[in-house]
């Protein structure tokens, strides 16, 4: 069996890790890291994922992936946005919440959006696929190990992601909904 592979740009190793889980054994490409912290362009979560992925394309020349997280609070009318890792590194996770201290609504959507380019120099069509959970966002409980996990409890669950096992996670997150949206895309395109 020919094994076709596909490089998946992420300067973060827990981005990684999940799409590992989650992806498990039965993919049909082999997924291949390379490390690499990409230049983001500010704009909406689609126009950044699509330009983060032509750059991967630009600098690698062959089949990537990129990703990339938004966190949206309603009341903020969807900002931070794309630039969650920014306010989360300055605010750190209590100061996320801090922020909502002014509005009733904490509702939020944590937003996970996968772009594929297919690397051919003349063609830098990417495909986006992109998963959304709703939930609100609380004051930090559990580990601290990924982003804003701690903060962020998805509708349904008392728990916030981090005190929830990463099984779990994985099974309800933003991420776990783009990625299975991805495989159908390999599973089902013919070669
Ligand atoms: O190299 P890339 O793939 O861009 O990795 P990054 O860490 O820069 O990631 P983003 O640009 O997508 O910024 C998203 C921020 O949200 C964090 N994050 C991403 N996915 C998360 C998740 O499932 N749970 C909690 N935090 C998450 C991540 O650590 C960043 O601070
Ligand atoms: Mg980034």
């Amino acid at each position: 069996m020919t094994h076709r592979s596909l490089t998946f740009v992420t300067g973060n190793a827990k981005k990684l890790e999940e799409l590992r889980a989650i992806l498990g054994v039965n993919f049909p490409l082999e997924i291949i890291n390379y490390k690499l912290d990409l230049p983001e362009l500010q704009g909406e979560v689609d126009e950044v994922s699509v330009k983060k992925c032509q750059e991967a394309a630009r600098r690698l020349r062959k089949p990537v992936l990129v990703e990339d997280t938004s966190l949206c609070f309603n009341a903020l009318k969807g900002l931070p946005g794309p630039y969650i890792k920014w306010f989360l590194e300055k605010l750190q996770p209590e100061g996320l919440h801090r922020l909502l201290a002014g509005w009733e609504d904490k509702s939020a959507e944590a937003v996970c959006t996968f772009a594929y380019c297919a690397g051919n120099c003349d063609d830098l069509d990417v495909v986006l696929f992109q998963g959304i959970t709703k939930g609100k966002i609380v004051p930090p409980r559990g580990t601290r190990d990924f982003g804003w996990d701690c903060v962020f409890q998805p509708d349904g669950h008392d728990k916030t992601y981090a005190e929830l096992p990463k099984s779990e996670k994985n099974k309800i997150s933003h991420r776990y909904k783009a990625l299975e949206k991805l495989r159908t895309y390999f599973t089902e395109k013919k070669p």
